[in-house]
């Protein structure tokens, strides 16, 4: 299977981590698709994704999956071990609630302020921007730093006592918040401390130079 990603993007990354965490790389070959050059936005690209978004998986059969969830859930349906998204009914109803609010209060609101109110991915990408949209979100995301900062003063992860999907979601957006220069609140001790230790995972470490071992 294929999947058309952009090395360092951070939802690319998001389904980096999951291949490492179930050691699947071997069976996907990486299709370059360079967002700086708006290859994500041409119609060949859209033809085989609506959205115009990366990553995007391609099985054999030429079945296309897009959206890091979908994908990661796939991924991990696959194969056993580890499972990110849960083994009963209840772990995977909160591993996918956590996830999915990641997304919304963390992650998606840095993409929009990305998008938004910095140059982004340049003119002839952004065709519109709203300045005043893009800080809204980036004050957003904030909020959400401290809403997942007061969860993991409870819990040692994001969807409880065990690494997730959920996890990998907000390593996503902390790759992000870090590329627009958007630092967790010193006040935000739990995340803070949370980070680093996913950052020791080899699956966190090694997502970049995954398509080219070169690199
Ligand atoms: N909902 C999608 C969002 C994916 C997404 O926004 N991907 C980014 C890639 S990256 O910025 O993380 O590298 C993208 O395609 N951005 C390009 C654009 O929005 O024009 C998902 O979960 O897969």
């Amino acid at each position: 299977m294929e999947i058309y990603d952009w090395h360092t993007g951070p939802y690319p990354a998001r389904v980096r981590i999951a291949l490492a965490e179930k050691n699947l790389q071997s069976r996907v070959q990486f299709v370059s698709v360079d967002l700086w050059k708006g290859e994500h936005k041409k119609p060949e690209f859209l033809a085989k994704n609506y959205s115009g978004t990366l990553p995007l998986l391609e099985l054999d059969d030429g079945t296309l999956i897009a959206e890091c969830t979908a994908i990661t859930e796939y991924l991990d349906a696959l194969d056993g071990t580890p499972l990110l998204t849960g083994r009963t009914p209840l772990e995977k109803g909160v591993i996918h609630m956590m996830s999915r609010r990641a997304e919304l209060e963390l992650l998606d609101a840095v993409s929009v302020y990305f998008h938004h109110a910095t140059p982004g991915l340049g003119p002839d990408v952004e065709i519109y921007q709203n300045r005043e949209w893009g800080f809204r979100q980036r004050d957003k995301a904030l909020r959400g730093m401290h809403y997942f900062n007061d969860v993991l003063k409870k819990q040692p992860f994001i969807a409880g006592e065990a690494f997730s999907m959920a996890d990998i979601t907000v390593i996503g957006d902390l790759i992000f918040a870090a590329l627009v220069d958007l630092e967790v609140p010193a006040a935000c001790e739990a995340l803070r401390a949370w980070h680093p230790r996913m950052q020791e995972r080899h699956s966190v470490r090694n997502r970049v130079t995954m398509s080219d071992p070169t690199l």
